[in-house]
């Protein structure tokens, strides 16, 4: 495995899931892999699983660590090609990256989407300069358009907690009180798109995510209907990928509900987190024995590990 940035660089989807899945029996199993290797995490934005599961399962492989917010310890990078870097950028990416790639054997990015050009952010253009100019593999800790360490720890906690073969899984856009990245959600649906689940997504008009993502998936406005019979509800607020960026819809009634759930087989509830209360979700909902959110953060880890064991086979 070269890089982790996306379904695509998961050569066999259902085989990382069993080998993240024995990591969860027997952690320390490959804890001598890392030695004498060093892991970089750069964060251009926040966060708390990404930031603490990439470390627990970078220490339980015996890897060194180093972890940077970048803007805030470090200088603010320069990404456009040939710019005169007369303003408050202190450094080009041509330069950041390959130095960072003298420290560092593994490289992790997290950075959102601006949300105002499109191109720009589906261009990936951060991830990409990282991934041309560093020299070293690089791992999406959440980039413009894609999660996919959130994805496979998604997939594992279904494949752990299924019931059925073909467990019915739905994707619902959820109210909230900013504009969220699409990242999430084209993740999740290019990773169920890879599964053997039954999915459906279901949003109001006007949040179709890219053609790319939605792949196969059924997609229906009426949430109602989509609950109906369904094994997991994965519950996720995104902003609008055709008026891009935009939030076209506050509307209360998408919030996802016991009585919403009641429509369900039985479904279990799933949010990558962090999560509004009561604005996403109603707190009798998560705080109800089929919410399995934190059971689904601690799956960060071994997705993590699992991901973190290909690429350093690749470059021992
Ligand atoms: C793992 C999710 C990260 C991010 N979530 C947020 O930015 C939520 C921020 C908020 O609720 O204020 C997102 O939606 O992509
Ligand atoms: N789900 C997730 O990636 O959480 P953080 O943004 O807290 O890392």
């Amino acid at each position: 495995m070269q890089n982790f940035l996306s379904v695509k660089d998961a050569v066999d989807v259902q085989a990382l899931v069993k080998e993240a899945l024995l990591y969860k029996k027997t952690p320390y199993a490959d804890k001598h892999l890392g030695r004498n290797r060093t892991m970089g995490l750069l964060f251009f934005n926040s966060s708390l699983r990404t930031r603490l599961s990439t470390q627990r399962a970078a220490q339980n492989l015996g890897l060194e660590l180093m972890v940077m917010n970048v803007g805030q310890d470090s200088w603010g990078l320069e990404f456009e090609d040939g710019a005169i870097m007369d303003g408050n950028k202190a450094e080009h990416i041509k330069e950041a990256a390959p130095v960072i790639g003298q420290y560092c054997d593994i490289v992790g990015i997290r950075s959102f989407p601006g949300l105002t050009d499109r191109e720009e952010d589906y261009s990936e253009k951060v991830i990409s300069q990282f991934v041309k100019n560093t020299g070293r593999p690089i791992v999406s800790l959440e980039s413009a358009t894609r999660h996919p360490l959130q994805s496979l720890a998604d997939l594992i906690t279904i494949e752990e907690l299924k019931t059925k073969p073909r467990p019915k899984v739905v994707l619902t856009w959820a109210p909230h009180v900013k504009a969220l990245p699409q990242a999430v959600p084209n993740s999740f649906a290019e990773w169920m798109n890879a599964a053997d689940v039954d999915f459906v997504i279901t949003h109001p008009e006007g949040y179709e995510l890219a053609p790319e993502f939605a792949g196969n998936a059924k997609v229906t406005h009426n949430q109602e209907e989509a609950f109906k019979d369904a094994d997991f509800i994965y519950a996720k607020n995104w902003s609008s990928y055709t008026q891009y960026g935009q939030i076209l819809n506050q509307d209360p009634s998408w919030m996802v509900t016991m009585e919403k759930m009641k429509l369900t087989n039985n479904a279990k509830f799933m949010h990558c987190l962090p999560v509004r209360r009561n604005i996403v979700v109603e707190d009798a909902v998560l705080d109800s024995p089929n919410s399995v959110v934190v059971q689904q953060a601690g799956n960060r880890v071994w997705s993590a590990q699992v991901v973190m064991k290909q690429i350093l086979l690749s470059i021992i």
